[in-house]
């Protein structure tokens, strides 16, 4: 295939501090550099316990950049960790290249991902947080320098004194407030939503896991199955933070039973802060749900480094004691071919292209999500016919007598209902 746009070469420099999962994280960070349009041409890593507070890497190896730089001509090095304002100004200064770090790559990427009002904000006040404190100090020019001596009168106040790098911050400062104010007035509306849906008592799942593990695939899927007709599908694609909103849609299963499932923003490694605390009313679906299922790529070979950064990113939004059901997707891609739909405990194989493993993934978060539910005889007087009603939209009828007295039905009901209807409850 022909590349559309012109894909920047870069050169991704990693500094391995004795951390089992160094290669992993250098190997995710050529998949962001992909994600965001660019391509790995070189790649340069350092064995160090500690960082180097002036210029991050050793002397030596950023002597080795700057040759590399040279000798490539590629001028954008990108770096593994987040790096202080200083560490990036003294390794340009030291190799001649532009430096970004992974948190400013990964803020480019959501950036570039951001359709909805809400993201776009959220992304916005994540990269102004991020470079507030690194406004250059060379812009420190006094502003007052422009009128100093230009009064000769009795006032020595030449201006505020303030320089531009102070008003500067204060720009961004402003721009932070505002944009907080204006997703306030998003959140809060969404706020109502959920707590009009909280109180219908309809339970709740979330998809959470790795972005790209298949998430809004599973949802999709379910939805094409279980959705009410007007039932919108989410993007899906194969590519990096895909989805940056949450999308919750309400299923009914054939038997009557209703559950609402959420779709959200995916999870990386060192997910950057101010990213996570821009993005916590996204994520708060999750911190909510009743069941949560996480997400994951079973065909890739690091899964299990992506499951710890799920668990991790789950504990740093404070998610820590919601029921968990592990869904390994894509094994129909698994190197090792393996047999699915195949359920482990309250742990499933499937692949969420086929309807026999969504079916297989269904049977478990209704075990999960509906154990309240209760079975049995209720004899309702033709007089009070809504209670039918009622019973045949919000419950599982499995048979339906008529007898003098009136409507007998055997069916499985939530036990709030059961104690509602307790007086129908008929006993021969
Ligand atoms: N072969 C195969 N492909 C799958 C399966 N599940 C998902 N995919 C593909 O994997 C890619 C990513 O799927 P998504 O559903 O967008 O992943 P996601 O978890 O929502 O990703 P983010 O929104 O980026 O967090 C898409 O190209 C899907 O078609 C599967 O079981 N088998
Ligand atoms: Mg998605």
């Amino acid at each position: 295939m022909e590349e559309q746009f012109e894909v920047q070469p870069v050169i991704i420099a990693g500094l391995d501090k004795n951390d089992p999962s160094f290669a992993y994280s250098m190997e995710e960070l050529a998949n962001l550099i992909d994600a965001n349009n660019m391509e790995v041409a070189e790649t340069v890593t350092q064995k160090l316990d500690r960082p180097n507070a002036g210029t991050y890497f050793g002397k030596g190896k950023v002597e080795e950049l700057k040759e590399l730089v040279e000798a490539t001509g590629v001028s954008l090095i990108v770096t593994n960790d987040e790096l202080s304002p200083s560490q990036i100004r003294n390794i340009e200064a030291g190799t001649g290249a532009s430096v970004i770090d992974r948190t400013g790559l990964i803020l480019d990427i959501f950036a570039n991902r951001a359709k909805s009002k809400e993201a776009k904000l959220q992304v916005a006040i994540a990269r102004l947080q991020y470079q507030l404190p690194r406004l250059r100090t060379s812009m420190n020019v006094r502003m007052d320098q422009q009128t100093a001596g230009s009064g000769s009168g009795g006032f020595t106040n030449r201006g505020s004194g303030e320089t531009k790098l102070e008003m500067d911050r204060r720009t961004i400062e402003n721009s932070i407030t505002h944009l907080k104010e204006e997703l306030s007035v998003i959140t809060k509306s969404e706020d109502t939503r959920r707590a009009q849906r909280d109180k219908s008592g309809i339970p709740t799942v979330a998809l959470v896991g790795y972005t790209n593990a298949g998430k809004s695939t599973i949802m999709n899927g379910l939805v094409r199955m279980y959705g009410q007709g007007e039932d919108k599908t989410v993007f899906e694609k194969n590519m990096l933070f895909a989805t940056l909103d949450t999308s919750v849609r309400q299923l009914t299963l054939p038997d009557q039973k209703q559950f609402l499932l959420s779709d959200t923003v995916g999870f990386v490694s060192k997910l950057p802060h101010n990213l996570v605390s821009a993005f916590r009313s996204t994520l708060a679906e999750a911190a909510k749900a009743d069941l949560l299922l996480q997400v994951v790529d079973y065909s890739d070979p690091n899964y299990k480094d992506m499951m710890e950064t799920t668990e991790l990113t789950l504990k740093q939004i404070g998610v820590t004691d919601i029921p968990m059901i592990i869904t390994f997707n894509k094994a129909d891609l698994a190197q090792a071919p393996v047999a699915y739909p195949t359920r482990e405990g309250d742990n499933i194989i499937i692949s969420a292209r086929e309807d026999d493993s969504l079916n297989a993934l269904l049977a478990i978060i209704k075990e999960k999500v509906f154990k309240d539910y209760v079975t049995e005889n209720l004899l309702i007087p033709f007089s009070d016919g809504q209670v039918v009603t009622y019973l045949n939209e919000h419950a599982n009828i499995n048979s339906t007598e008529y007898l003098e007295e009136g409507t007998l039905l055997n069916v499985e009901l939530q036990s709030a209902d059961a104690a509602r209807f307790e007086k129908y409850v008929y006993s021969e």
